[in-house]
């Protein structure tokens, strides 16, 4: 288990099909996000730099975005949470661990459906020493009759129209979706206009988060199920 005020050694560099790779550096706005848990968040990226490959979720090339465009990209919407807040296709804990990292004060249950993954889950949570968070094994289908989230998020998954149906179940009334995309997300919402219709969804909205950070913020679209 990592010792929270320890922050381990980072992975610098790796050797993938006989090719060296550099992983990125930890940046600055990530003792910002973190705090003084930033010593579990570096434990996190050494393991997704240990394992991502294996798990099928970083290709070579993200290994000189591993913090910026993932453990960071995942972090910034942590001021949005509260409460009990689902991750629908973690993969490989993305955006729920860096979240329930930030976030020790929410309960996270991550959900992903493929065994492997969802084997190395319950491992980082375990080593991690993350007491606010829980792995279920499922699809998202699978699972709505019996859990009620205050909030879900995804990343990564499906388009809205999709992911939607799959993510709104999920949610109390009165709760909400909080979804991050990238620059398709206004396009995505045009083209799910049936299925926000269908699920009743209110105020749906494109927010940037992270703004001010040194670092580039994170669209999510955001909407209340009512
Ligand atoms: C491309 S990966 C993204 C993983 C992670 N969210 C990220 O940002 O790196 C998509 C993940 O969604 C999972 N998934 C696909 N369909 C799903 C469903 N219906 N319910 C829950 N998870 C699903 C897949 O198994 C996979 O791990």
């Amino acid at each position: 288990m990592s010792d929270p005020a320890v922050i381990p050694e980072p992975i610098t560099e790796l050797e993938i099909e006989g090719e060296r790779v550099e992983v990125e550096p930890r940046p600055a706005v990530a003792e910002e996000i973190f705090g003084d848990r930033v010593g579990i968040a570096q434990a996190y990226a050494n393991a997704l730099a240990r394992d991502g490959e294996l798990l099928g979720l970083l290709g070579p090339l993200e290994y000189p975005r591993l913090w910026t465009r993932h453990v960071i990209n995942s972090a910034l919407i942590a001021p949005l949470l509260h409460g009990e807040v689902g991750d629908v296709g973690s993969g490989a804990g993305l955006p729920g661990i860096p979240l329930a990292i930030a976030r020790p004060d929410v309960k996270f249950t991550l959900i992903e459906p493929m065994e492997r993954r969802h084997n190395w889950l319950v491992q980082q949570i375990k080593e991690l020493g993350l007491d606010n968070v829980t792995a279920v094994r499922g699809r998202a289908e699978e699972v709505a009759e019996s859990v009620a989230f205050d909030q879900v998020t995804a990343r990564a998954v499906a388009a809205l129209s999709k992911l939607l149906p799959w993510t709104v179940p999920l949610v109390k009334y009165g709760g909400e979706v909080v979804l991050l995309k990238g620059r398709s997300a206004e396009a995505e919402i045009t083209k799910a206009a049936k299925v926000i219709r269908r699920y009743k969804l209110e105020d749906i909205r494109v927010e940037e988060v992270g703004e001010g950070l040194d670092t580039e913020p994170t669209r999510v679209v955001r909407a209340t199920v009512e």
